[in-house]
C-alpha cells in the first residue's frame, strides 16, 4: 500500500552550478523526474525545499537596488517571493513529467506560513547561511557594507547568517491536509515557510529564514507521514566527516544521533538541523522512519542513513 512520504529538497536538488533561471529549472526537471518514481510507485508525495541560495541572493539584490522610489524589500517578503518562484519551478517540472508520463496526478504550491515565537533566542544569534559562498575577505568587505553578520559554513566558504527561529506551527496545514487527501501532490512549506509572528492585528512576517528541514519535520510530524526523506549533497550522514577516519551511518536509532550530537559531529547550518530534524520527528512519530541521502540515492533509499526510534531497535542496542 502506498506511504505518505514528506520530502525535503535540499539546494543541490535545485541550483548547482548554473544560477540563473533557467539553470535552476534544468535542475528541477532532473529532480522531478526522480521524484515521480515515488508517485508511479504509489505514494502520497508530500515535497518541502530549501531557499538558502535562493533567498540571499534576492536579499542582496533588493540591497543593490535600495532606493526611494524602489525600495528594498524585507526578508519575510524575500522569502515569500522565493517561495513562490521555486514552488512554481517545481510546480510545472512536476506537472510536465506527470503528463508526460500519462500519470493522473497533478502538483500544486501552497503559499505557506509558519508561526514563529517572538522570543526565539534564534533572533538574537544568526545562524541561518544564505546566498552565495564567499571568501574571508569577500564577507569582511560584505559585512563592513550591509551590517550583516558572515559566518563560515561548514568549512565550504562564507556566507550571510540571518536569524532562523523554530516553526511552531503551519499555517496553512489544514488546506495542505485537504488537497493531498484530495490526491494532490503538494509543495510546501516552501524556503521553511514564511516566518510570521502573531499580534492583536494580525499575523505579521518578521526577519528571519526558518530552516526548511524542521519546517518539513512539523509538516511531516502533522501529517501523520510513514517516511520523513532529507535529501541533500551526501548518500549518507558521516561521522568524522571529512577527516581520514570518516564513518557512513547506515541504519541509526535518534539514541545514537543524540550521543553524536553531544560529540559535536554534525557541521551547524548543515547537516545539524537535518539530523536534529528527523530526531524531532521520530520523537512523535516513534513508529514511522526518516532518511538522509542524495537524490541520486533516492531509487536506493534504505542504502542511505535511515533512522529509526522503534523500540525493538532500542531493545537490540541495549541487548
Ligand atoms: N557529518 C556530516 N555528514 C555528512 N555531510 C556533512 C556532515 N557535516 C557537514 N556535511 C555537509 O553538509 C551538506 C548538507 O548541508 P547543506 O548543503 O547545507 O544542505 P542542503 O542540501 O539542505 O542545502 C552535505 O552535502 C555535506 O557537504
Ligand atoms: N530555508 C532553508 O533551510 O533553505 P536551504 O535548505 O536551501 O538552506
Amino acid at each position: 500500500m502506498g506511504k505518505r512520504i514528506v520530502v525535503a529538497l535540499g539546494g543541490n536538488a535545485i541550483l548547482t552550478d548554473d544560477p540563473t533561471a533557467q539553470g535552476q529549472q534544468n535542475v528541477l526537471r532532473e529532480t522531478a523526474e526522480k521524484l515521480v518514481t515515488l508517485v508511479k510507485q504509489g505514494h502520497q508525495l508530500v515535497i518541502a525545499h530549501g531557499n538558502g541560495p535562493q533567498v540571499g541572493n534576492l536579499l542582496n539584490q533588493q540591497l543593490a537596488a535600495n532606493s526611494e522610489k524602489n525600495p528594498a524589500l524585507p526578508l519575510d517578503t524575500c522569502v515569500a517571493m522565493t517561495q513562490g518562484s521555486i514552488g512554481y519551478w517545481v510546480q510545472n517540472a512536476m506537472n510536465d513529467i506527470l503528463i508526460k508520463e500519462n500519470i493522473q496526478k497533478q502538483a500544486v504550491s501552497v503559499v505557506t506560513q509558519c508561526l514563529v515565537n517572538q522570543d526565539d533566542p534564534a533572533f538574537q544569534n544568526p545562524s541561518k547561511p544564505v546566498g552565495p559562498f564567499l571568501t574571508e575577505e569577500e564577507a569582511k568587505a560584505a559585512s563592513e557594507k550591509d551590517g550583516a553578520h558572515y559566518k563560515e559554513d561548514a568549512g565550504r566558504g562564507w556566507r550571510k547568517v540571518v536569524p532562523s527561529p523554530k516553526p511552531e506551527e503551519i499555517l496553512e496545514y489544514p488546506m495542505v491536509k485537504n488537497l493531498i487527501d484530495n490526491g494532490f501532490i503538494t509543495i510546501s512549506a516552501g524556503g521553511g515557510g514564511i516566518p510570521v509572528i502573531a499580534t492583536e492585528d494580525g499575523y505579521k512576517g518578521v526577519e528571519a529564514v526558518i530552516d526548511k528541514d524542521f519546517a518539513a519535520a512539523k509538516l511531516a510530524e502533522m501529517l501523520n507521514a510513514d517516511y520523513f526523506i532529507i535529501l541533500t549533497g551526501v548518500d549518507n550522514v558521516y561521522i568524522n566527516f571529512g577527516k581520514e577516519n570518516q564513518k557512513k551511518l547506515e541504519q541509526v536509532h535518534i539514541s545514537e544521533l543524540k550521543e553524536y550530537i553531544s560529540q559535536n559531529q554534525f557541521a551547524a547550518g548543515s547537516m545539524l538541523p537535518k539530523v536534529q530534524a528527523v530526531i524531532q520527528f521520530l520523537e512523535k512519530r516513534p513508529f514511522a522512519q526518516a532518511v538522509i541521502t542524495s537524490l541520486d540515492n533516492l531509487e536506493n533509499l534504505l542504502t542511505g542513513t535511515v533512522v529509526s526510534n522503534s523500540s525493538l531497535k532500542a531493545v537490540n542496542q541495549n541487548a
